[in-house]
């Protein structure tokens, strides 16, 4: 028996159109702005995937470079103006940031009402509170995957392992909120085979290729493959690996591949967050 396969494609389509039906209500449309700092490849590819998504939903958006010497005064006072700009509807900083600049400081600093990242201490205490306003891409996507799929985590085992600020946590939080029974595994977890295979609903965010293989997965499990791991290949482009071995297929009753399994609900989140922010403030307006 092979595992379904939870392709992200099509129900990535689902919510993009959605949300260009929220997006045509408005006043005007919801506009994106997009800050990235110094030339990462990888950076680079994913806020040109954002930025070209954004448009073909119906936003507006627009991308700042900055160069990867900016000093943390000055990506503040761009943030402060972007947060006083009635136009921006929503402001994403890419990660990882240089190291000489303080992650959290810089987070702090956006208007939690324009954080379309749900990255802001007021965001994530919204949603462990259990009301989330806007919350982060990567996990509402995967809660929106699986709906889109017909599964309900109410009252089913959910392990998480990885415990990040991106995924691992605020999948937590939105899992608890979704009734199920969570446990959240990580580099410190002793044995962690004999809690990953407890799960009904076991979603995987480490950064490790082939990390959770079959015999971590029990029978009948809904697996969720977050990782993206780069294999860099002489004169080829890379190839992406998840972090759970193809193999699982064989235990699982689903599992999402990679590429074309959470990375495009990431995507199409951050659109609908960014109209959730339009909307938000425009009855703020009211
Ligand atoms: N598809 C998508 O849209 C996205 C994909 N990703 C991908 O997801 C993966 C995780 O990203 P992110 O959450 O940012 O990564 P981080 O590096 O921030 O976090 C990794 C987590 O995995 C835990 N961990 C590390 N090694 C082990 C191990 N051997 N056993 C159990 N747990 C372990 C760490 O534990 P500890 O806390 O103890 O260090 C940490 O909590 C990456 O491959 C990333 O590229 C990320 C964001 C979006
Ligand atoms: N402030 C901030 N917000 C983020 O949401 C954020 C970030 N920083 N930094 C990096 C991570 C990573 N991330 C992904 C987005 C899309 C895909 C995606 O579309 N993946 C495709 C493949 C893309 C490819 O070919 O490289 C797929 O899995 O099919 C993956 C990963 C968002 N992140």
């Amino acid at each position: 028996m092979s595992a379904r396969v939870l392709a992200g494609p099509p129900a990535a389509e689902a919510l993009l159109a959605q949300t260009a039906a929220r997006a045509a209500k408005l006043a005007k449309p919801p506009h994106l702005t997009i800050l990235r700092l110094g030339e990462d490849p990888a950076s680079v590819s994913y806020v040109a995937g954002k930025d070209k998504k954004a448009k073909e939903t119906g936003l507006s958006s627009s991308v700042e470079v900055m160069p990867d010497t900016t000093t943390q005064e000055a990506l503040l006072s761009r943030i402060a103006e972007l947060n006083a700009d009635a136009n921006v509807n929503g402001i994403l900083v890419q990660l990882p940031l240089p190291s000489h600049i303080d992650e959290e400081k810089v987070l702090s600093a956006l208007d939690p009402d324009k954080d379309v990242d749900g990255f802001h201490p007021v965001n994530v205490g919204r949603l462990w509170a259990g009301h989330p306003h806007l919350a982060p891409c990567t996990p509402v996507g995967v809660m929106s995957l699986l709906s889109h799929y017909g599964y309900s985590v109410a009252g089913k085992r959910a392990v998480i392992v990885g415990r990040s600020r991106i995924v691992g946590r605020p999948l937590a939080g939105l899992l608890l909120n979704a009734s199920a029974t969570v446990t959240v595994a990580h580099s410190r977890t002793p044995n962690l085979g004999a809690v990953t295979r407890e799960a009904d609903f076991l979603f995987v965010a480490v950064g490790k290729a082939h990390l959770i293989t079959p015999d971590m997965v029990g029978a009948g499990a809904v697996v969720i493959d977050v990782g993206i791991n780069r294999l860099e290949r002489e004169g080829k482009k890379a190839r992406l690996l998840g972090d759970v071995h193809p193999d699982v297929a064989e235990v699982a009753r689903a599992l999402t591949p990679v590429p074309g399994g959470v990375g495009p609900m990431t995507i199409a989140q951050l659109m609908a967050n960014t109209v959730s922010a339009a909307e938000g403030q425009a009855q703020l307006r009211e």
